[in-house]
């Protein structure tokens, strides 16, 4: 049996879909602001590997918030790590772009080095950090711009802007593959299966939809997609300013996603089911 933390969110609703009988706990069963509790949990159900699919996930509130994001994004993946190590069993951990430093302008490789500009990153570098060094078999899955049919994302927040304004702001320097929570779903069990064959695939491995695009570009597509004429204007990061500082360059190289047997997907198909959720509700 599969334990995967999180139950609500975007891949761990994705992930649901792919395999119902994994054993899912919630908020309610393991709080990732108790990091003993996800180690007890794992000690008493004993799965045959562990997703960790829970996150803080609110950017710009985590720089108001950052102790509660560190416990649940750095001590909790920490406490499951040791308790995978423990038990003998894999842990597929998921990380983000937001732990680079968005500079230049070439795709970053999963050995490159990390400077997070903002809370959010620097907490789930430190998870990174506590899970590689854990003794644990591990695939730490890095990725971007996640967007599904589940919970709230960039796709849903364009539909209803969209749908109220003529006219919408977006910037256009910061650049990334945003990636469908599905694929993100299955790249984590290929990973399991990965680390099960051989435990040499422990690492790092980096997962984006392509093709790359700005956020304003990512905008312009959503609403080609749902038929909506709005108009995109492109701006700078410096006229939309928010709490947490965002990377301008997300690229990620995910050449070596073929060692756990998973691919880039494609974003834009994956848009269609959301639109006519939307349309339909
Ligand atoms: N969203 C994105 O754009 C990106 C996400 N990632 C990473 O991907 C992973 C999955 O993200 P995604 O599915 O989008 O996240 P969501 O924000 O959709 O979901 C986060 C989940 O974590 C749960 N959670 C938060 N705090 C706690 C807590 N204290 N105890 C238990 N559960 C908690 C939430 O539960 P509840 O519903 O109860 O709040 C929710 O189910 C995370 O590791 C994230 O850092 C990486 C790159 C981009
Ligand atoms: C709503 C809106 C956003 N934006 C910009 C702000 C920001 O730079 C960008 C995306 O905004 P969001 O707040 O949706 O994105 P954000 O919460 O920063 O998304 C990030 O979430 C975390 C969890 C990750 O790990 C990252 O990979 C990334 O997906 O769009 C505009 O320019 N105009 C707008 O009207």
């Amino acid at each position: 049996m599969i334990l995967v933390f999180g139950k609500t969110g975007q891949v761990a609703s994705a992930l649901r879909e792919l395999v119902p009988d994994a054993h899912f706990a919630g908020r309610d069963e393991a709080d990732l602001s108790r990091p003993e509790d996800c180690a007890a949990l794992i000690a008493k159900l004993q799965p045959s590997g562990v997703i960790n699919a829970a996150a803080y996930t609110a950017v710009d509130r985590a720089e108001e918030e950052a102790e509660l994001a560190r416990t649940v994004n750095a001590q909790a993946p920490a406490a499951m790590a040791k308790a995978c190590a423990e038990v003998g069993i894999p842990l597929v951990h998921i990380s983000t772009d937001y732990v680079f430093d968005g500079s230049g302008e070439g795709a970053r490789s999963p050995d490159d080095p990390i400077a997070p500009l903002n809370a959010y990153g620097q907490t789930k570098a430190e998870g990174e950090d506590a899970v590689r060094k854990s003794g644990a078999d591990y695939a730490i899955i890095r990725t971007s711009w996640v967007f599904s049919r589940f919970g709230g994302n960039f796709v849903k927040t364009m539909l209803r802007l969209g749908a109220e304004r003529d006219t919408l702001r977006i910037v256009a320097d910061q650049i990334g593959g945003p990636t469908p929570a599905e694929a993100i779903a299955k790249t984590c069990l290929s990973a399991l299966d990965a680390l099960h064959a051989d435990r040499a695939a422990s690492g790092v491995y980096h997962l984006s939809g392509t093709p790359d695009v700005s956020w304003a570009d990512f905008a312009r597509a959503i609403f080609d997609e749902a038929g909506l004429e709005v108009t995109v204007e492109d701006i700078p990061t410096k006229d939309f300013p928010t709490p947490a500082a965002r990377p301008l360059n997300s690229r990620l190289d995910c050449s070596s996603l073929s060692a756990i047997g998973a691919t880039r997907p494609q974003w834009r198909p994956a848009l269609e089911p959301i639109i006519e959720e939307f349309k339909a509700s």
